[in-house]
């Protein structure tokens, strides 16, 4: 899988050198590209912005440097199979679903915007060109798309196979379908006694039914408190 980051702070993508992201790049499951939007300027103050047509608060990105940053970074032809994810607080939501749905995808370009956003036009574009995502992280507030980038590309990758060392730790995972959409039950390790904390008995009782039914009641139980949204009618009535 290749990934690509165009953005007018590159050094954000820097952190992807760490951890499980920065093993999977060694073993050649993930290959990093940071791109700064700033080397397809031509003015001399590497002009990426100006005021909004129709007027309007804060700044627009200009539309000519992200068009000779695709056609040197992807291309002028049009190719389906590559996959442009643009983070917007106007965005669908993303969710566990489009991660998976990009997991299997061979091109990921994450195009993150600042100011105000994009002019559209780059959006229309990418759109007649190649696969496009245009998606929110989220209900709140962020200062540009290189922290969702950064977000969508962990949800992403822990998905590719090969990529997580237990993959059965992803088949129970809250949002995974294995797990009927409910929120993951409580966990505890050693020690059993902690602070007067005490691991709950039956997770000690080496009855594994037991066991099974309690996380399952505890997922229904903090699902229905925490997220009601998430137990449709047909969920509940199965628990
Ligand atoms: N994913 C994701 C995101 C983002 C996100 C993603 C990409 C960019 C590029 C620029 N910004 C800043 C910004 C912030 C707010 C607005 C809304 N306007 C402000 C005044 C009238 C409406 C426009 C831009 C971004 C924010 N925020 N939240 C998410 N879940």
């Amino acid at each position: 899988m290749r990934l690509d980051y165009l953005s007018i702070f590159p050094g954000y993508f820097d952190v992807l050198g760490i951890s499980l992201l920065g093993k999977a790049a060694v073993n050649g499951l993930v290959d990093v590209y940071a791109h700064d939007l700033r080397d397809w300027t031509h003015d001399r103050h590497r002009t990426v912005d100006d005021t909004p047509c129709g007027g309007g608060a804060g700044m627009v990105m200009k539309p000519d440097p992200w068009g000779e940053a695709f056609d040197e970074i992807i291309g002028t032809e049009p190719d389906p199979s590559v996959h442009v994810v643009f983070p917007s607080p106007s965005g669908e939501p993303f969710t566990q679903s489009v991660a998976h749905d990009l997991s299997s995808v061979e091109r990921i370009v994450f195009c993150c915007g600042r100011y105000e956003g994009i002019d559209h036009r780059v959006i229309d574009y990418a759109r007649s060109m190649w696969t496009v995502h245009e998606v929110s992280l989220g209900d709140y507030v962020l200062n540009g798309g290189e922290v969702a980038a950064l977000a969508i590309t962990e949800a992403v990758v822990r998905l590719v196979p090969g990529f997580m060392g237990n993959p059965q730790s992803l088949a129970e995972e809250s949002f995974s379908a294995g797990q009927d959409g409910l929120l993951e039950y409580p966990l505890f390790t050693r020690p059993v006694s902690w602070r007067g904390l005490d691991v709950p008995e039956v997770l000690m009782s080496g009855h594994h039914g037991r066991i099974a039914k309690w996380r399952r009641d505890e997922s229904i139980r903090l699902t229905r408190e925490r997220r009601p949204d998430l137990t449709d009618s047909d969920v509940s009535a199965r628990h």
